[in-house]
């Protein structure tokens, strides 16, 4: 059995949710996957930060209602979230950084997985900023650490798609992609097309844990933008910048225009695509889009995705399930510590042979 020390940078829904997860599953990822998880630290830029060598109590950290700084009460606890120290220092195997996605430039997150990488440490990730903004300077860090950079639920969640994608689908050539991306503002419109005004759906967004800290993101579709640079440099080699991505939300959407839709048996959807183009450039684009009510992605409602991706061999494959939700975004991270375990298990088994 192996141990994993972990320090959670964030400790906002996603996060809280992996340690709710600690808290009652450790026994049976031990039997079933064969490690442990144990918080050395946490940092949070509300509560403060603790270091813990031994480990912190999971169900205490969930359960303990913290005030503002409250973790500087705690052994080994500051009233400040002093991330660089945490980070460099914390006796962990493995960074999980899940604090709010920066469309702009990452920052502070992309910092966050250069010192962890640079430390030695694992990074899991559902932060959509340094992935889509730095991912291949990362990626380089890590290799050049022996160590590994993780972010599957940077694009549907705990759905699985970029390994899905890259493992399970290789060889079938992606061609391109398009899909709903947000979970938020799918919806969102869901809940319009229910009558509900558009402040109050995504208020119910937000109570949810689907919506971004900022929700504009979610509806203006700057998230949606990150993902298509994801996917698009993951599985078509492209090498997108978000400002290269067209980018139109759902927010100047009326209740006229959601009825007009229904009435032509239409339903509107967020939809983020790339294309691979015939000279090899890659063009990608996010936009409402009015679909039939017969359209594969039609009928995909609520906080769920779905992308189809356009292959070579297979034709249309698509993948849907939860694209936002904190427990759902928690099991990405377990789901990136599983790939770790196993390369790192493989890894030993070939040393030993
Ligand atoms: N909630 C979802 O459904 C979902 C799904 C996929 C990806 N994500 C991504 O995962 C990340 C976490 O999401 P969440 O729902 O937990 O967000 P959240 O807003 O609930 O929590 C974020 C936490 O990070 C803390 N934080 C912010 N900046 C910080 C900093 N510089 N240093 C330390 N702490 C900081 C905040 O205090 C907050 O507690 C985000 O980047 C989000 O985009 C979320
Ligand atoms: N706010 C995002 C979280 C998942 O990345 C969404 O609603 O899809």
């Amino acid at each position: 059995m192996t141990l994993y020390n972990i320090a959670l940078i964030g400790f906002g829904g996603v996060n809280r949710a992996l340690a709710e997860l600690i808290a009652t599953k450790n026994p049976l990822w031990e039997r079933d996957l064969g490690f442990r998880l144990n918080i050395v630290a946490v940092s949070d830029l509300y509560l403060g930060s603790v270091i813990s060598p031994n480990g912190l109590d999971a169900k205490t950290l969930v359960e303990a209602n913290f005030a503002k700084g409250g973790f500087g009460q705690l052994s080994g606890g500051s009233a400040e979230a002093d991330n660089e120290t945490i980070i460099k220092t914390a006796p962990a195997d493995i960074i999980v950084e899940a604090t709010f996605t920066n469309p702009k430039d990452g920052e502070p997150a992309v910092s966050h997985c250069r010192w962890a990488l640079q430390s030695g440490k694992h990074v899991v990730t559902t932060n959509k900023g340094p992935v889509a903004i730095a991912a291949q300077e990362l990626k380089a860090l890590a290799k050049a650490n022996g160590v590994h950079f993780e972010y599957e639920g940077s694009v549907m969640s705990g759905t699985p798609v970029i390994r899905m994608a890259e493992k399970t689908l290789a060889g079938a050539e992606v061609k391109g992609f398009e899909g709903i991306l947000n979970g938020t503002s799918n919806f969102v419109l869901g809940r319009m097309e229910g009558g509900l005004d558009f402040a109050t759906a995504v208020k119910e967004a937000q109570i949810l844990g689907y919506a971004e800290a900022d929700p504009t993101a979610d509806v203006e579709g700057f998230d949606v933008r990150l993902k298509v640079v994801i996917l698009a440099n993951e599985l078509l080699g492209a090498s997108l910048k978000p400002e290269e991505v067209t980018c139109t939300g759902i927010s100047k959407l009326s209740p006229s225009d959601i009825e007009n839709a229904k009435a032509a048996n239409n339903r509107w959807k967020l939809i983020g695509s790339a294309v691979r183009n015939e000279d090899g450039t890659v063009t990608g684009s996010v936009s409402p889009k009015q679909l039939p009510f017969e359209h594969p992605l039609a009928g995909v409602n609520g906080a769920t995705n779905a992308v189809s991706l356009n292959t070579e061999l297979l034709g249309s494959v698509t993948i849907t399930g939860p694209g936002a939700g904190r427990i759902e975004t928690a099991y990405a991270l377990l789901s990136d510590i599983v790939a770790i375990h196993k390369a790192q298990t493989a890894a030993a088994t070939k040393e030993a042979a």
